[in-house]
């Protein structure tokens, strides 16, 4: 059993928090790997080897990442059958303006409708104000939406808002649900064996034979994942059984 999280970010905020949970899912007994769809092409996971999903981004211009809506879309089938989480990370969400807080939450609600995807379980986070990290045209363009929103304007700092015990509070009860949800579907299984809970993703591989001597890798399984490869093994050649390095 395990889970992944799967994000697009741009200054890092949204990444900082699909980390937490993934930490905190792992801590609760349901290991949990992470997957940015801003590094990696979401073609390259392996989605149908995880048993439950959480997917998040951040709000730019209005919108949410796009990587994240089309990961939504080629994996609709599987995500309805899944415990599944997403989260939205805007700063709208704090805004003083009741307008702005209520428009953030909106935003996410319509990005979930418009891609006909109901997840168990959603979120919206406040995100940072990164100046350090934006251009000239960015720093002054936040700045101003920062001042109508009666946010931080000293471009010489970083600020982040994020509440840490609520992300926390989100990833606990996700990780609860998924525990009730296994014992619901599979009753009489043997408490989750927490194992390599420190990877980054499982990616997808088409190269596994499972043909060299000693290979471990189960051929019906879609990544060619078995319960004792490592992935790195020189039993599988080094083409299947994918994972990337700890972190
Ligand atoms: C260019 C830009 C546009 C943004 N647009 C919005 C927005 O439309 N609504 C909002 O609530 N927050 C907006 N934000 C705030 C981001 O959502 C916030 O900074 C978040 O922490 C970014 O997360 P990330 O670092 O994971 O991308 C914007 C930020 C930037 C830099």
């Amino acid at each position: 059993m395990r889970a992944i999280v799967i994000y697009a970010t741009c200054e890092g905020q949204t990444e900082r928090i699909a980390k937490r949970i993934a930490k905190v899912m792992t801590d609760q007994g349901v290991p949990t790997d992470t997957f940015d769809v801003t590094r990696r092409h979401v073609h390259e996971l392996a989605v149908d080897s995880y048993d439950a999903v959480v997917l998040g981004s951040s709000l730019h211009y209005a919108e949410h990442d796009p990587r994240i809506a089309w990961c939504i879309r080629e994996n609709r089938r599987l995500l309805r059958e899944l415990p599944t989480a997403f989260f939205s990370v805007s700063l709208g969400i704090i805004s003083e303006h009741y307008k702005d807080r209520v428009e953030a939450e909106w935003l996410a609600e319509s990005f979930l409708r418009d891609e006909d995807f109901v997840p168990s379980r959603h979120a919206c986070f406040a995100g940072a104000l990164r100046y350090s990290k934006y251009g000239w045209l960015k720093k002054h363009l936040m700045q101003w939406i920062a001042e109508k929103a009666g946010n931080k304007t000293n471009t010489d700092c970083d600020y982040e808002f994020t509440d840490w015990n609520a992300v926390e509070a989100f990833a606990e009860e996700f990780a609860n649900f998924v525990h009730r949800c296994r014992k619901e579907t599979r009753p009489g299984l043997k408490p989750i064996e927490v194992r390599k809970p420190y990877r980054e993703c499982v990616v997808r591989s088409t190269e596994c034979s499972a043909t060299s001597p000693g290979c471990t890798c189960d051929p019906e399984s879609p990544t060619g994942e078995s319960e004792e490869c490592s992935g790195d093994s020189a039993t599988c050649d080094g083409k299947c059984c994918q994972t990337l390095a700890s972190e």
